[in-house]
């Protein structure tokens, strides 16, 4: 699957509305037991989720977009077939969310690009599930380092703490990628997948127990005055750094 949203690769709510269903009619289609998920646009794999639709919204439609997020996370992380991330470009907050669902992670070893949950630095918080993804992906501690500065993090230190698997040249990162399905894709398919089941089931369970709560304490978050005013700074500075 490519990601083709310019010129970011923001997840918009259409853009998440339409990668939901063309994911559910690769897991539905039995020929399909993987999928290698990149980026079509040059240098960034998914900007993470779209600011303008977290800013100066109505509370229904914040709503509406934050159980596209939800739906997007769950169909990538309890998905039965195995997803390998190639990551050629940077993935910020959503972008590295996307990310660490997949099974798992190539990226591309080029300086300019980064990768982490950098939330904090626009003055929002991740919530419970952004956080327990990267727990199970790279551990507490280093989550707890990681979320509280915002941090983001060149490929090399990516590498280090196990937030991708691999780096490679960008220009081989399409054919490391099938190499590696080709590993996982012979292992008998059921096992693997009860073994992916049992290790995400936990933290699968718990946003689908808390998923309208979890709205709400979105919703009510993202529409508070102060939230809005870092939003809007961040937004005038993403815009600033271009000129
Ligand atoms: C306790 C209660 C908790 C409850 C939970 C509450 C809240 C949590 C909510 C949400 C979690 C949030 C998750 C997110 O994903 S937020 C998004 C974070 N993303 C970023 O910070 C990335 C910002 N972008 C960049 O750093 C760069 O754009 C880039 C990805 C590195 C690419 O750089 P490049 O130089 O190639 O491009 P430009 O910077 O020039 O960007 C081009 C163009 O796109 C606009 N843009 C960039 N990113 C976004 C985005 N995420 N959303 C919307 N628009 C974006 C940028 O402004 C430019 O626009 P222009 O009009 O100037 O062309």
């Amino acid at each position: 699957m490519t990601l083709q949203n310019p010129p970011v690769n923001s997840l918009s709510l259409d853009f998440l509305t339409e990668f939901c269903s063309a994911l559910e009619k690769l897991e539905m289609d039995k020929s399909c037991r993987g999928v290698i998920l990149t980026s079509g646009q040059p240098k960034v794999f998914s900007a993470g989720l779209d600011i303008m639709e977290m800013y100066g919204k109505s509370p229904e439609r914040c709503g509406e977009f934050w159980r596209a997020v939800q739906e997007m996370w769950l169909k990538l992380y309890s998905s039965n077939m195995v997803i390998i991330a190639a990551i050629n470009g940077s993935s910020p907050a959503g972008g590295c969310l996307m990310s660490m669902t997949c099974d798992y992670r190539i990226m591309a070893d080029n300086p300019r690009y980064s990768i982490g949950l950098n939330e904090t630095q626009l003055g929002i918080v991740a919530p419970f599930w952004f956080k327990e993804t990267m727990v199970n992906t790279v551990g507490h501690r280093t989550t707890e380092i990681a979320l509280q500065l915002g941090q983001l993090y060149s490929p090399t230190e990516a590498l280090d703490i196990g937030l991708v698997d691999k780096l490679v040249p960008e220009d081989q990162i399409i054919a490391t990628a099938t190499q590696t399905m080709t590993k996982w894709l012979a292992v008998p398919d059921h096992a693997r997948q009860i073994t992916k089941s049992m290790m995400r089931k936990p933290t699968i369970d718990k946003l689908m127990s808390k998923r309208e709560p979890d709205i709400q304490n979105f919703v009510s978050f993202i529409t508070k005055d102060p939230i809005q005013k870092s939003l809007g700074l961040y937004l005038s500075m993403l815009k600033k750094r271009k000129s």
